[in-house]
């Protein structure tokens, strides 16, 4: 059994796969945040894992504590390099990527070979990137995730609430200051996917993460567009299906 784990830096998300099982065909998956780490060895128990692939963007207290945590000591901590499965990264420094970007980008590949992508993911930050017909990480954008954007605009100011992220938000201009926040940076969210989109010349658009739920039905795209869930689990699994696991610090 493979244990596949992407530490972002609000939840850990994971999934339990059998050997020779397609990307995205798991037996089990989930998420905890940081706060309820410990509740994961029980998840994971009496399933024999017998390696594990880690995307890890949270610091290295947590992959300290994930270590202890992750029933085999045959783990591979998953890192951005210069190409990997076919697929050729063009960042400057092609370490200094978020591992977890490098496997979205793989997983989007996986679910839409040779098309042109942008992949969102929705977490703690947003981050979105480009993904050439050919298969090259053009590179991309990184910017605070909804609830960072809902939530330093509370912090920051004296008037401005805290809004839930789930509120449904109403056609046109908000005529109230809750309705405003949540159009505000919902427009910001899904503003910077169709740029990107548009920059790229987009023919497909993936958009995972928790805040996918939110953002992905405001987008408005003449491309196809999907939500997927756990885009970085699926790309970590594509990289073991289709070639030997890598053993490098993320
Ligand atoms: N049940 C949830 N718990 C935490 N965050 C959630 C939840 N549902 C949606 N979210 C949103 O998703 C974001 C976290 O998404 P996630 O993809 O797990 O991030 P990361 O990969 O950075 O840990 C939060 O900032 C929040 O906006
Ligand atoms: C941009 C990120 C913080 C996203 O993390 P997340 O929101 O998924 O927790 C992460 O991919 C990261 O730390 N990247 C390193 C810098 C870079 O990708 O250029
Ligand atoms: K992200």
């Amino acid at each position: 059994m493979l244990l596949l784990i992407d530490a972002g830096n609000t939840r850990i998300k994971w999934a339990l796969a059998e050997d020779g099982a397609a990307p995205g065909v798991w037996i089990a998956s989930g998420a905890v945040a940081h706060a309820d780490l410990n509740h994961l060895p029980a998840s994971w128990a009496q399933h024999g894992v017998k390696r594990a692939l880690v995307s890890n963007v949270a610091g290295s207290k947590l992959r300290d504590q994930l270590q202890l945590m992750i029933p085999t000591t045959a783990i591979s901590w998953f890192a951005s390099t210069a190409q990997l499965a076919g697929m050729r990264n063009a960042y400057r420094n092609p370490s200094q990527l978020g591992c977890d970007r490098f496997a979205a980008a793989l997983g989007a590949r996986a679910l839409a070979p040779r098309q042109a992508l942008i992949v969102a993911t929705c977490g703690t930050a947003t981050t979105i990137d480009a993904v050439s017909a050919d298969g090259v990480f053009l590179g991309g954008m990184i910017l605070p995730g909804l609830g960072l954007m809902a939530t330093s605009l509370a912090r920051n100011t004296a008037q401005l609430p805290e809004v839930a992220p789930g509120a449904t938000l109403p056609a046109g201009f908000a005529d109230n200051t809750a309705d405003a926040i949540l159009s505000g940076c919902l427009s910001a969210q899904a503003g910077a996917i169709e740029r990107a989109c548009a920059l790229h010349g987009a023919t497909a658009c993936i958009v995972s993460g928790g805040a996918a739920q939110y953002i992905g039905p405001v987008l408005r795209l003449p491309i196809d567009h999907r939500i997927v869930d756990n885009i970085v689990l699926i790309g970590l699994h594509s990289t073991v299906t289709s070639s030997p696991l890598q053993d490098s610090p993320c």
